[in-house]
This record gives structure tokens, sequence and C-alpha cells, in this order.
């Protein structure tokens, strides 16, 4: 925590995930965030965002800074170790996974459902490893985000559970600590000696099912370790100085996860902001068709394939537009109305207003779309290698809505809130939909549709080629104009043009020199570009990188392992990533951990390990 502000460095959080919701825990051991039941629930701990938004403290009493922090190996379970005065504390932090109780999953026609799903339930454990120490608790949800303290009451006049109510929710605070109620908190006070173990554990579940003992509550975190671990188990990672960042990546996409419906929240947070104290502060708990097959596709990096078949059903059943084509985004449970609103009540996290509930975003119009969700199908396909035909009518749509689109100006991949344009990376997505969509027609046999579709990918890539590039010979932001942009990167990703044709070369070594701040990529230089917002922003992660999959592709092995471990190096202690970082205070900006910065780390990380054993087998 710095001397001036009360808000801990956005990066010193630590995640936790029941793939249902996701906390965020404080250095000191406060759960500042936390949304239940699901990740876009109003917040019960709201304290990331106002100071006064409720946190729920379990550690050492008196003692702010931890000795150590870390996960526990292959896990979102979280480790902290106190060294105090009097002893060592050993804590670990849960959302815990419990056998599954309730329904069957939304989309159960897709493979079995897992043996675990979400307690619904935070199980703090701590254990006094030597000498002696005080431990304290001190639980003070304020729900609605903030608006409600909540009002306590024992269970049965026991005092080791009390009920915390406000805004129609419940919690159940349960220890073997006793608890003292003080108005809108509820606090213990226990010194543990050498041996000795305390828990809490707070349910938000229908039917409370709370830890029978200290011992109940430690199973419940190995049962919470044991799901992760299986889960990571599955996955291929090589053995490489890489494997470490890709599964932290791995596991935090996979805690973003909304497990009833596959879909994922772009990032666990609502305005978190982009500009220190400024307007750019987005609710990132929704899901983007957009990062949510960008995920897909860097899980399929790992061979985590399956985790796709839940999020394809949940696009194919969503409710179209009007004129049949897909919203960009959609709550994480499919809704299409995620109207925003601000909540100026509230402080924002140093001061950074508004709060957005919500994402305007929502109704926009942005081509690219089609062309994520129509490569993450390809892929899916050919690893399977088979199209279930319940899937063809989602590739049509797709494909009949780029078609309808593609020449159309839109908001573009970031979302501008100006005026529409011809976007070069959403005119590039949509030679992607149909190039896409064209093979799928050629493996379903559909010979006139294939041929139909690749006849307008290949228009696509004419006008592009034609509009799209600069005199110098880069790809352009959009066709008015020269600047650059990151997104312009996804050529060479997405195959558009080649790593050794010259204009992606350009592209890449322009936006390498131009586009950056000490090595680390800005999507667009704000200012030139007129994105509708006041503020500068900080280099953001995903296009960094973005950068790294591209030298990799064009040939420049050295840039782009140098890069990664640039960027390898700044990630947080516990090895997350927001969505931005701020070169001159080498501090992380916006929404956090964000699915972006993490799926494309896994993307580009895979490329070297590539490239390295290329190089091992032409030695
Ligand atoms: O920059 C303005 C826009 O910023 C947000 O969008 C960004 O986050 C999205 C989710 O990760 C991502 O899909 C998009 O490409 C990013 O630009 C915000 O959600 C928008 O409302 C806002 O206009």
């Amino acid at each position: 925590m710095s001397l001036t502000s009360p808000f801990p460095p956005i990066a010193d959080y630590a995640f936790l995930s029941n793939c249902h919701t996701g906390a965020l825990v404080a250095p000191d051991g406060s759960v500042d965030w936390l949304c239940v039941p699901a990740f876009d629930s109003p917040s019960a701990f709201g304290n990331l965002l106002d100071r006064g938004a409720g946190s729920f403290r379990f550690g050492p009493y008196g003692i702010n800074v931890p000795t150590q922090r870390s996960y526990v190996p292959g896990t979102n379970v979280l480790t902290t170790t106190w060294h105090t005065p009097g002893g060592w504390l050993l804590v670990h932090d849960a959302l815990t996974m419990g056998p599954r109780t309730g329904p069957d999953r939304i989309t159960p026609h897709t493979r079995p459902p897992a043996d675990d799903d979400a307690d619904h339930m935070l199980v703090r454990l701590v254990e006094c490893l030597e000498g002696s120490v005080e431990v304290e608790l001190n639980c003070e949800p304020a729900f609605d985000y903030g608006r409600q303290p909540a009002g306590w009451s024992l269970v049965d006049d026991d005092l080791h559970a009390a009920d915390a109510t406000g805004a129609g929710q419940q919690f159940r605070l349960s220890t073997n600590m006793a608890i003292g109620l003080e108005g809108s908190s509820a606090r213990a006070r226990h010194t543990l000696a050498a041996g000795q173990k305390a828990y809490c554990a707070l349910s938000w579940a229908e039917e409370f099912a709370s830890p029978r003992d200290v011992d109940d509550a430690a199973d419940r975190i190995e049962r919470t370790v044991l799901f992760w671990r299986r889960w990571l188990a599955r996955a291929r990672i090589p053995d490489h100085p890489l494997r470490h960042p890709l599964e932290r990546s791995a596991l935090t996409i996979k805690g973003l996860t909304y497990m009833p419906t596959g879909a994922t929240v772009a990032a666990l947070t609502t305005s978190l902001p982009e500009t220190p104290g400024g307007e750019r502060n987005w609710d990132y708990r929704y899901t983007w068709m957009r990062d949510t097959t960008f995920t897909l596709q860097a899980l399929h990096f790992l061979n985590l394939d399956w985790e796709a078949d839940e999020f394809m059903q949940f696009v194919a059943d969503l409710e179209p537009n009007e004129d049949g084509g897909l919203q960009i985004m959609y709550g994480i449970d499919g809704r299409r109305d995620l109207t925003e609103s601000t909540r100026d009540d509230l402080s924002g996290y140093e001061g950074a207003r508004p709060v957005r509930i919500g994402n305007g975003a929502f109704n926009q119009r942005q081509n690219d779309v089609y062309g994520a969700v129509l490569d993450s199908l390809l892929l899916h396909t050919r690893r399977n290698q088979h199209l279930p035909r319940r899937l063809w009518p989602l590739v049509k749509a797709q494909a009949e809505s780029a078609l309808a689109s593609w020449r159309e100006p839109d908001q573009g991949i970031w979302e501008a809130r100006g005026a529409p344009q011809h976007y070069v990376s959403s005119k590039l997505m949509g030679w992607v939909a149909l190039d896409r969509a064209a093979k799928l027609a050629e493996i379903r046999g559909d010979l006139e549709l294939e041929k139909s579709w690749s006849a307008a990918a290949d228009e696509i890539r004419a006008d592009i080629l034609e509009h799209g590039v600069s005199e110098r010979g880069v790809l352009r932001q959009h066709y008015d104009t020269d600047a650059l942009d990151a997104s312009t990167l996804l050529a060479a990703i997405f195959g558009f043009l080649p790593g050794d044709d010259e204009r992606m070369r350009k592209t890449v070594d322009a936006i390498a020199t131009e586009l950056t701040e000490h090595g680390f990529v800005l999507r667009y230089v704000t200012g030139e570009t007129d994105d509708g917002l006041s503020g500068k922003e900080g280099t953001f992660l995903i296009c960094s990188f973005w950068l790294v999959s591209a030298f990799s592709i064009v040939g420049e092995g050295e840039q782009a392992a140098d890069l990664l471990e640039r960027l390898l190096r700044i990630a947080s202690p516990l090895g997350l990533y927001a969505e931005e970082f701020e070169v001159g205070r080498s501090r992380h900006l916006g929404n956090f951990p964000q699915a972006f910065s993490h799926l494309a780390l896994i993307e580009a990380g895979a490329r070297i390990i590539l490239a390295d054993r290329l190089a091992e087998l032409s030695l």
C-alpha cells in the first residue's frame, strides 16, 4: 500500500475463484472484492471501489504485511505466510469446490458434468506454525455495492455462527472462534499456540452447509486443491521455462469461466481505472464473443479443448438480434440487456469515477465478432475431427452476418465510443469469418457454400489490401487514416498475411518502433485517435503479447523472446495481469485479472515454445 493511498496497488491482489464468482484478497488479508452468487452480482465486499463498501479480514492482529504469498501449486488456492513478533502463521484462502448438488449445467448435451461444483463458500483456515499468534477476524459486508450495511444476528444464540442480511442477500459466517457482533461487522480474536488451527467460513449457498469443525474446513480446502489440480492435469504443457506462467494463465482464465454456461467474463472486476483517477472505467463482468473465443483458442494451445463445448452450445442457444446477428457481448447467463449505469455514491478506486455497472458497448456494432466465433469453431472442429450437426446453423448464421456487415463501418475491436470507421482489424476478422466458414463448409461437404464463402473472403482480402495499407506499405488503423493500431497485428496471428510478406513485416516493425513505450505496446495513440474519451491510457498488455506472437511469425525470434521475458518480469507477485501497464510508474492499470492479457500470454508462450522445439530439431 502506498503512503498516500489507502487502496493497495491493483497488482497486489490475489485472485480466488469457484467458477461462479471470484474474490480479490489484499496483501493484508482483507477480501476487498466479492460479488455473490455470480461474477456479475452486486458486490458484498466492495472495498476495492470505495473504502467503506465492505471487507473481510482474517489474519494476525496488528500486522498488515505478510512475509510471503503464493498459490498452492497448480491451484487458485492462496497461501499467506505471516511472521509476527510472537510466531509464524500460515493462512489458506479458497472459494471452495464441493460435490455437485444442483441441477445439471445449462447445456447438458456436452461432456459429462464435472464431479465438483462451487460450494458457494469462502473458507479461510489459519495455522500457527511456531510460537503463539493472536488472530483477528473482521467481517463487514456491505450489500448492493456498499449501499446496504449488513444486519447481523447470531444463529441459535451460538457464538460460532452468525447470519448477515441485507438487500435480499444472506451470508452465514461460521467459525471455531467466538464471534462478537458490533454494528455491521462480526469480529473475533483468538490466540493460537504452535500446532493450533482456526477457521472461518462464509457461505451464501441456498442451504448453508458450513464446515462442522476445523478438520472439515481443511478437507474442503484440500478438495478444492484437488479440483484445480485435476483440471490442470488435463492440459498438455511442455516441460519448458514457460510452464509456470502458462499454468498460472490457464488457471486464471479457467477461474474467469462461469461453470453453468461455459461463458467467460473479460475480467473479475468493474471500474478499475485504465487512466489513474480518470473516466476510463468499465464493467468487465460480462461475456464478449471476442474475449471468450480468443480464450478458447488459447486453451486449444494447451489441449484443453473440451472447454469449448459448453461455450459453443451457449453461443448456439443465444437469442440473436433482429437482423439474425449476434450481440458483441452478453451476460454470463446469456441475457442481452447490459444497460450501463453509474454508481455515484462510490468513490472509485483511488478516486477514479464513474464506477460503471453494465456496459454500454453491448449494443455496439463490432464486425470482428463473427470472425472470432468462426475461427474458434473451425479450430474446435479440426481438433475433434467433427462438426456437430447442431452447430451448423451457427456457422451459417455467423457467415451470413459477416457477409452482410463487412462493408459497413463499425466501432472496432476497441469499442471506440466515437464515430464508426472502416477499421482494418474489423475487416480482417471479416476475412477470417468467411475463410473459416468456407473451410467448415468443405468439411461438411457443402461445396457450393464453400465456393461462395471463399469468393467472399477473396473479395474482403482485396478490399483490405487496396484501402487498408498506407503508402509506406503498413496496415493502417482504418481506411481514412495512416494512424497505427496494434490490432492490425491480428493479420499475422490469424494468417491474413504470411510472416514473410513485406507489408506484414513493415507493420510489425512500425508498431514495435512507433507504437511502444519502452517496448510495451499501446493499442493506439490516444489523442491522435479519437476514442470519445479523455485521459491517456497505459500500454495494453494483450497488444504487447500479440507483438511477441507477431515477432515470432515474421521470424524475429530474438525480439519475441526478449519482449516475452520483459512481460513476464512485470507480472504481479502472484503471476497475474491486469489489462494495462503504466510504464512510467511500473504499475498495472484496469480491470484485474484480465482474460485478454492471460490468453495472449498463452498464445505467445506457445509460439515461443514451438520455435524453441523447432530450433532444437534443426540443430
Ligand atoms: O476503450 C473503450 C472500451 O473499453 C472496454 O473495452 C475493452 O474491453 C473489452 C473487454 O475485454 C474488449 O473486448 C475490448 O476490445 C476493449 O476495448 C469497454 O468494455 C468498452 O465499453 C469501452 O467502450
